[in-house]
């Protein structure tokens, strides 16, 4: 291993071992790389490396949506007034948790200590055990506090168009549905089958939030994320980002592109024996590509970050450039000052080099140095130009990991000033029209269920929800999907907003009904997942008049518009007594008057209860009566 002045130290078996081998050759040319691009000042360098060797501080945001998380805000700083008043134990001291002075609203801390010192030390046992179940309940989310940045920068709101270009395995598209007010329901929350009743749920419909990866099983995971947030918003699609379908445009992107992650180098040391200069440079194509995409689906007046967890300008600045080259009239960048005060950040760089693979510890300072026979591995775009001041590259912002104890990352954010131009758009049509080509090609190769709507599938099962549970017809028309044309094999109902219905109507499986010649932007989105479910069928071995029941996700969406099958309740009692009601309990048990003969007068099925108590406003709570 290098020592931490980056020298070479000596160990006894070094000779023998050869995993400490690789990790130390990986260290020397990262140092030799980042040395020779001078990314902070000399005397610097020794604490920037240093800073490498030491683990991760703990961080978490809190869930603003989450019903909890004014209590999770005030305990946080009952903690941080706690363990300031602690004297002795050390590392209790040095576990203070502070909030991320950048986030907003203070809803983003960190302890002072690693995961590993959290989940090992004794003495913060009880803190640990705290900190995993407020996460799994969905009350905090623990993330890396720089991987927090982009979206605190696109400011999402109700109401917009939100493009997550790569997106599993989700984080940041959590934060991003949480700031667009998403209900997140916790484990908890979920077991006993209580909900809040959201009014909001209505009024977010116009929201939309398309989260897409190339990596059809890390789009799994995706799902697995975000299930937490009954979203009837959300589409999750499977496509290389730089080939996005254009023709929809959103006001707000981001592009958390595939990286080399030097950044996280502290908390994924096994990365030290992969570092590699030419990581970078094979990504970049890509990145740039990527990115490209991401401007040319914005719509004018709309955002875009663009961010790595990279500290390689040819990832970086590189590509910032050469996009803002590309597209001069269209795009510009923006300074992100103002909106992260306290943030200590390094602005764009406005020289690197870039490696001569050929030699081990060569450089070269522009393309013309390069020989032509390995100019087509080695772009222009790799190297930085005179124009790099004019372009506006010190808007760029790096994080680097000694600053602030965090992790290494980089930030650019763009605005669309004008449309695009004819020859840009020229080139879209182009690539649409190959894209559908294509598809249509490998289309009997994926197996997609597409989204049919229910009222085309089977209207009488349509008509029997919608009379059962007292819902408008005309609105489960117009929103109930199901994967299936089959109208005997409808086993699950989703609930899609206006704007996700089009996106899966346009969707490679339904692409027998699309053409391209048509102006109303047809393209084949690969549709993984979308909306929200609301309705599953059960298998009853008793008697029903509807046997489809309402899923937990869907209620608070449904229950707002259902007629019957929903009671009022107003005893705080009774709320504490279905709360605790394990399994299945005989109806003639029920203490309450009122429950017990309104579920003798309910026919079986879903009924939900909805709360009225000051402390359990918004909360409902769906049941079954089985028999
Ligand atoms: C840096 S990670 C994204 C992390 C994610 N934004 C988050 O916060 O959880 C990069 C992701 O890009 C995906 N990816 C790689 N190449 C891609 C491409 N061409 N198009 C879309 N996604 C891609 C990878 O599967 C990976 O999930």
């Amino acid at each position: 291993m290098l020592d931490k002045q980056g020298n070479g130290a000596s160990t006894d078996n070094r000779d023998n071992d050869c995993a400490h081998n690789t990790v130390e050759r990986g260290q020397q040319r990262f140092k030799t790389y980042y040395e020779e691009q001078e990314l902070v000042d000399e005397e610097e360098w020794n604490h920037f490396w240093n800073t490498l060797f030491v683990p991760l501080p703990a961080c978490f945001w809190i869930s603003q949506s989450h019903p909890s998380s004014t209590r999770m805000s005030a305990l946080c700083k009952q903690l941080e007034a706690y363990f300031s008043s602690v004297e002795e134990v050390d590392s209790i001291k040095s576990s203070i948790p502070y909030p991320l002075k950048w986030f907003p609203n203070e809803l983003a801390w960190c302890l002072n200590i690693s995961r590993q010192v959290l989940k090992r030390d004794e003495k913060l046992s009880k803190l640990h055990d705290f900190i995993v179940e407020q996460n799994s309940s969905g009350v905090i989310n623990r993330q890396e506090a720089v991987s927090m940045l982009p979206p605190v920068l696109l400011q999402v709101q109700p109401g917009d168009k939100v493009l997550d270009m790569c997106a599993a395995p989700g984080s940041k598209t959590a934060q991003l549905l949480d700031m667009l007010g998403a209900k997140n329901y916790s484990a908890a929350e979920r077991q006993v089958c209580t909900i809040r009743l959201s009014k909001d749920i209505v009024d977010i419909h116009e929201s939309l939030v398309v989260a897409n990866d190339s990596n059809l099983k890390r789009c799994w995971m995706l799902i697995h994320q975000l299930k937490r947030f009954s979203c009837p918003y959300i589409v999750i699609t499977n496509h290389e980002a730089q080939k996005f379908p254009v023709g929809m445009r959103f006001n707000r992107i981001l592009c958390d592109v595939p990286c080399s992650g030097d950044g996280t180098l502290r908390k994924s040391p096994d990365l030290w024996k992969r570092w590699y200069a030419d990581t970078g440079m094979n990504l970049h194509p890509l990145q740039l590509a990527i990115l490209l995409r991401g401007c040319d689906l914005l719509e004018t007046g709309g955002k875009l970050v663009y961010s790595t967890c990279s500290l390689n300008p040819v990832e970086n600045e590189a590509v910032v450039a050469e996009v803002l080259r590309r597209r001069s009239t269209q795009i510009s960048l923006i300074n992100v000052d103002n909106l992260l005060s306290n943030l200590k950040f390094r602005r764009g760089l406005t020289s690197w080099k870039v490696k001569n693979n050929a030699e081990e510890f060569g450089f070269f300072t522009c393309y013309e140095e390069v020989p032509l026979h390995r100019r087509k591995k080695i772009p222009p775009s790799l190297f930085p130009k005179d124009d790099l001041k004019d372009l506006g590259i010190d808007k760029c912002i790096r994080i680097l990991p000694h600053d602030q104890d965090t992790g290494g990352f980089f930030i650019a954010m763009f605005e669309k000033v004008s449309r695009d131009t004819q020859d840009t758009w020229q080139k879209l049509r182009f690539d649409k029209e190959k894209a559908y080509m294509k598809t249509r090609r490998i289309s009997r190769l994926i197996s997609d269920d597409p989204f049919e709507r229910l009222s085309t599938v089977n209207i009488s099962l349509l008509k029997t929800i919608a009379y059962f549970y007292g819902l408008d017809e005309e609105l489960l028309s117009n929103h109930l999907m199901t994967r299936t044309s089959d109208a005997g094999r409808v086993r699950r109902i989703y609930y899609l907003s206006e704007q996700v219905k089009s996106i899966v109507e346009n969707s490679v499986g339904n692409l027998d009904r699309l053409t391209t010649d048509d102006d109303n932007e047809k393209y084949p989105y690969r549709v993984v997942h979308g909306g929200i479910r609301c309705f599953e069928a059960v298998d009853c071995k008793y008697q029903v008049e509807c046997p489809y029941r309402i899923v937990f996700e869907g209620a608070p969406l449904i229950a707002l518009r259902m007629s019957k099958r929903l009671e009022y309740v107003e005893d705080e009692e009774v709320w504490n007594f279905l709360l605790h009601v394990k399994d299945v309990i005989k109806i003639a048990e029920i203490p309450f008057i009122n429950l017990r003969t309104s579920l003798e007068q309910t026919s079986p099925g879903s009924v939900i209860f909805c709360f009225t108590n000051e402390s359990t406003k918004d909360y409902l709570v769906r049941m079954e009566r089985v028999g």
